[in-house]
């Protein structure tokens, strides 16, 4: 059982935004979709929706082609956009997810609603940007389907409403197991929460791995430029960087045990990953 996507190609007129991407996520994992603006997550997660459709390729949900309503019936997107009626009530949407999603959760919706102290009886269209996010978040907390698809979730949250949105998802996971997908810039926060982290860049899935290994041989090596450009020589440096006297070089790779006196290591997080390879490919 699975969401599997096949050498899928999507254009816009000269945009390429999706080329040759296949990908799986897998039961029960939470994964983390990364990459800059316009690689191409939201395209992605359309398609997988039957919000858009490939030019090329095929996208299954445990089997059935996406689109179809054995499809749909399986996942929910929190996307970025709001789909409901402009005059539509929060309270009337809770409604409608009810008759939509049979494993809908209304108690827990409501608890959630009371958690965030989203107003049940303001329209929709009328919540506020942070708001609007949190109304999509409590929908994807409580519908129960086998696979949940957020889209920058916690678009205009603040810092405590991300915190427990972060908690909430991290408990409502450990009771009831379901496949989580994460599709956010906010890579720091999410680092300890994504078991699987798939990298997309201009249209094509440049990693696709666990965190753990993601970033289990990546350190940062930083001392005086001249001893750390002594030892990095003929090391697989990814990235450098300096700072007044200070050089910092990110290496895969063993052999950072033992550093000569003057130069320290400390592991690279996935954020500072990521913005490393974005480096390195801008380069190449
Ligand atoms: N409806 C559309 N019409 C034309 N171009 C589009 C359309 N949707 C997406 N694109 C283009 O496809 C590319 C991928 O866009 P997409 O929205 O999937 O990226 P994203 O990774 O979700 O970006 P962001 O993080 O900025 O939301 C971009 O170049 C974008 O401009």
């Amino acid at each position: 059982m699975a969401i599997e996507f096949q050498h899928i190609t999507k254009t816009f007129g000269d945009t390429r935004a999706l080329e040759d991407v296949s990908l799986t996520f897998e039961e029960g994992k939470i994964y983390g979709l990364l990459g800059n603006n316009g690689a191409g997550k939201s395209t992605l997660l359309n398609i997988l929706t039957g919000r858009m459709c490939q030019d090329g390729g095929t996208v299954t949900v445990d089997g059935a082609p996406a689109g179809s309503d054995a499809a749909l019936s399986r996942l929910f997107l929190v996307g970025e956009k709001n789909l409901y009626p402009d005059d539509m009530k929060v309270k009337r949407a809770l409604d409608t997810a009810e008759l939509f999603y049979p494993d809908f959760d209304r108690a827990y919706a409501e608890n959630l609603a009371k958690q965030f102290e989203l107003p049940l009886n303001k329209k929709i269209n009328s919540l506020s940007t942070g708001y609007g996010s949190i109304f999509r978040i409590v929908l994807g907390l409580s519908v129960n389907t086998p696979y949940v698809l957020f889209d920058e979730p916690v678009l205009g949250l603040d810092a405590q409403h991300r915190d427990l949105f972060y908690k909430l998802l991290v408990r409502k996971y450990a009771e009831s197991p379901c496949t989580m997908v994460i599709s956010t810039h906010l890579i720091a926060e999410v680092a300890d929460l994504i078991e699987h982290t798939v990298i997309i860049r201009k249209g094509r899935i440049l990693q696709d791995a666990p965190t753990e290994a993601l970033t289990a041989a990546c350190w940062a090596v930083s001392g005086p430029a001249g001893l750390v450009d002594g030892w990095a020589a003929g090391r697989d440096v990814f990235a450098s960087s300096v700072l007044g006297g200070l050089k910092t070089v990110c290496v895969r790779g063993e052999g950072t045990e033992d550093l000569p006196a003057g130069l320290e290591r400390r592991r690279v997080g996935l954020q500072e990953y990521f913005i490393s390879l974005m480096e390195e490919e801008d380069q190449r």
